[in-house]
């Protein structure tokens, strides 16, 4: 059985009186991509955000191959960062700085490369996300959603981390686009052997890209499994996601 990269134990989240998580259990197996589903509203980017240490969990811990990264700070939080890429749901790309400059600024603030080598891995990454290297000289504005979208994955890969995490990266996209898009991370995962924890509500995203799913609700995990899997459980929230004709279209080109 593949290893677990992340794991999760009885995580507790909350902002004020309002508790997101509770008692949450989860598992990431090493070189899988798991898709996290669940109603809106049920946590799934605070997980995210929990996971990589950006929200400061109540109770629980949080390991990455098996270091407990809960609650981390400072420098400690920093070294552990380099594990992981993140591209978040709007790309978060710094819009005064150009594509290759927003792909070099994890390697700024993480390595003492040279700058031209520096800028020679970010057309690296930039080439590997589909875009040309001329892409690097654009501003975020200057490019489409799905342009954006991959340069945001080129700088959640700029320091070659063996996990990745993608929140809602076709939200927005075309559909053509965000079949294009799938297919990158697919082909991505496979030729660098990544984790993926990917949060989505894209049916389609789920069934061209996702190993495993794990579904949120009531405040903590509710099923993990496959597809078929899932569709085949008797919840309520489930059976309409799964069951509606988005759900059974998706079912339809399952790969
Ligand atoms: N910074 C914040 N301050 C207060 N409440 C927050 C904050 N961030 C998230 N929440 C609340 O936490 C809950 C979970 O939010 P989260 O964004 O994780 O949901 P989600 O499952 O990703 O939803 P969606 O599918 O709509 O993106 C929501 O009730 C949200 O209002």
């Amino acid at each position: 059985m593949a290893k677990v990269a992340i794991k999760v134990r009885d995580l507790r989240t909350s902002y004020g009186a309002h508790v997101v998580h509770e008692h949450l259990d989860m598992d990431v197996y090493e070189g899988e991509i798991v898709g996290v589903i669940g109603p809106s509203g049920s946590g799934k980017s605070v997980l995210l955000r929990a996971i990589v240490g950006l929200k400061k969990p109540d109770h629980g811990t949080v390991e990455v191959y098996g270091e407990d990264v809960t609650g981390l700070e400072g420098d400690e939080l920093r070294e552990v960062q380099t594990l992981w890429g993140i591209m978040f749901q709007d790309g978060a790309l710094f819009s005064n700085l150009t594509v290759r400059e927003n792909v070099m600024a994890p390697m700024r603030e993480h390595t003492d490369l040279s700058k031209p080598f520096m800028r020679q891995l970010a057309d690296q990454k930039i080439r590997m996300a589909g875009l040309e290297t001329a892409a690097g000289d654009k501003f975020p504005s200057d490019l489409s959603g799905g342009m954006r979208k991959r340069a945001a994955l080129a700088r959640a890969l700029a320091l070659d981390p063996p996990i990745l995490f993608l929140d809602e990266p076709t939200a927005g996209l075309d559909p053509i686009t965000a079949g294009a898009f799938d297919k990158l991370v697919r082909d991505l995962q496979q030729s660098l052997s990544l984790t993926v924890f990917l949060v989505t509500h894209d049916l389609d995203t789920l069934a061209a890209t996702c190993d495993r799913i794990v579904a949120l609700g009531d405040k903590r995990v509710v099923a993990a499994g496959t597809m078929d899997e899932l569709r085949a459980m008797d919840q309520p929230w489930l059976q309409e996601y799964f069951g509606g004709p988005r759900g059974r279209a998706a079912a339809a080109g399952v790969k």
